[in-house]
């Protein structure tokens, strides 16, 4: 089988397409392609994943009128003639897109040719790459319920995110907490703004970090590349045995398994990955994404129980602080974990492939 993949831009996207890709290969004879962008973090991530990527140049659509959305559109026409080229010499039996822009003329360009074609939805509110691929595609593949209203009834398929499968079955190394200066001895929690870090967690972060010296818990603090030097050098001496600050972290999943409380954006994939391992959280949605769906994502935990809420304009030392002594305390904890456990879809990976599987039959 010859599957070509394409998704983008950031972590939440790569990493659902990488667990499928994984997947598939433990089940079958597979060729995989994928494509991404130079720009997106796809084009670090996925060669160092050991898999074949090539690249188109798009960039996504401004809401607002401009001049920019023109060469937007002539990038997009180009960009599907290039996917063209990679489809022709490729020749996958499948196209499977899990978002971001890039998928948009790829994904296109797939079904203008007459290849199957699947779209993988992480959000509850889809993006508008989605969205403008609904009519073209045969599958939607949704991570969320509420995602199904968006599109075509007929083609909508519920399959949860497939990094949940890939959470749910690792094995972890054993050494994820020594890995960054830790002991197993402590409480753990691991804070995190998604694969590109967030300056608003990381101001709250830097404005709380002093007053968790008698605290009986440790801290794995993830800043996000961008944000890691200036962080870094604030920091200084005043990195404790207690908490460590890292710009990024290769093999979540395996640092998953080893803390007990993640404070972090509400980025679809991390919420896989959280419910798959039946993780308590302290979410803090971003405001600055597609109509809010990391606010939605969030509530859809939060309802349930699985998780905490701090909106980002209530996010403070004092909140953020309390909340982490919240959740760690032991029935807290307990319930927390239960309600994450029932909310995880870790059969997701297999499920995507049975869709798959019908659509090439
Ligand atoms: C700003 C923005 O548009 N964010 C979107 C993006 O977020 P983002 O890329 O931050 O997405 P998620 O939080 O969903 O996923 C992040 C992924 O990166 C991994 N990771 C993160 C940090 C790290 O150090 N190492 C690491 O491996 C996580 O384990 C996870 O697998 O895609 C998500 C999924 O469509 C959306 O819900 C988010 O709203």
């Amino acid at each position: 089988m010859k599957v070509l993949i394409s998704g983008g831009g950031t972590g939440g996207h790569i990493y659902p397409a990488l667990a499928l890709i994984r997947h598939l290969e433990k089940e079958h004879e597979a060729e995989f392609l994928y494509v991404g962008t130079e720009k997106g973090l796809e084009a670090s991530i996925v060669p160092k994943a050991g898999i074949k990527f090539k690249s188109v140049h798009i960039t996504g659509f401004r809401r607002k009128l401009s001049a920019e959305n023109v060469k937007t559109v002539l990038r997009f026409l180009k960009a599907v003639k290039t996917a063209r080229k990679y489809i022709e010499e490729f020749k996958p039996d499948i196209v499977i897109g899990t978002g971001g822009y890039v998928c948009g003329p790829v994904v296109y360009a797939a079904s203008k040719a007459g290849v199957p074609t699947i779209i993988h939805e992480q959000n509850s509110v889809p993006g508008l790459t989605n969205k403008f691929l609904a009519r073209y595609v045969d599958k939607i593949a949704v991570s969320f319920n509420e995602a199904e209203n968006y599109f075509p009834k007929e083609k909508v398929v519920f399959t949860g995110n497939p990094r949940a499968s890939e959470a749910a079955e690792t094995k972890g190394s054993g050494g994820a907490l020594k890995a960054v200066g830790l002991s197993n001895e402590l409480p753990t929690v691991l804070i995190v703004g998604g694969s590109r870090g967030a300056r608003p967690i990381n101001e709250a972060v830097m404005s709380a970090f002093p007053s968790w010296d008698g605290q009986d818990f440790q801290v794995v603090y993830v800043t996000g590349e961008v944000h890691y030097e200036e962080i870094a050098a604030d920091l200084k001496e005043k990195e404790t045995e207690k908490l460590k600050a890292v710009p990024y972290i290769d093999d979540m999943p395996s640092l998953l398994k080893e803390v007990n409380l993640v404070v972090a954006r509400a980025g679809a994939t991390t919420l896989a990955e959280l419910t798959a391992l039946g993780l308590p959280s302290i979410l803090v949605p971003s405001p600055y994404v597609t109509n809010n769906h990391q606010f939605k994502n969030a509530k859809a935990l939060v309802d349930k129980g699985a998780a905490v809420l701090i909106e980002e304009n209530s996010l403070n030392a004092e909140s953020l602080t309390q909340a982490i002594q919240q959740g760690l305390t032991a029935e807290n904890e307990q319930l927390m974990k239960k309600k994450a456990l029932e909310a995880g879809v870790p059969e997701s990976a297999a499920l995507l492939t049975k869709e798959i599987k019908k659509l090439l039959n």
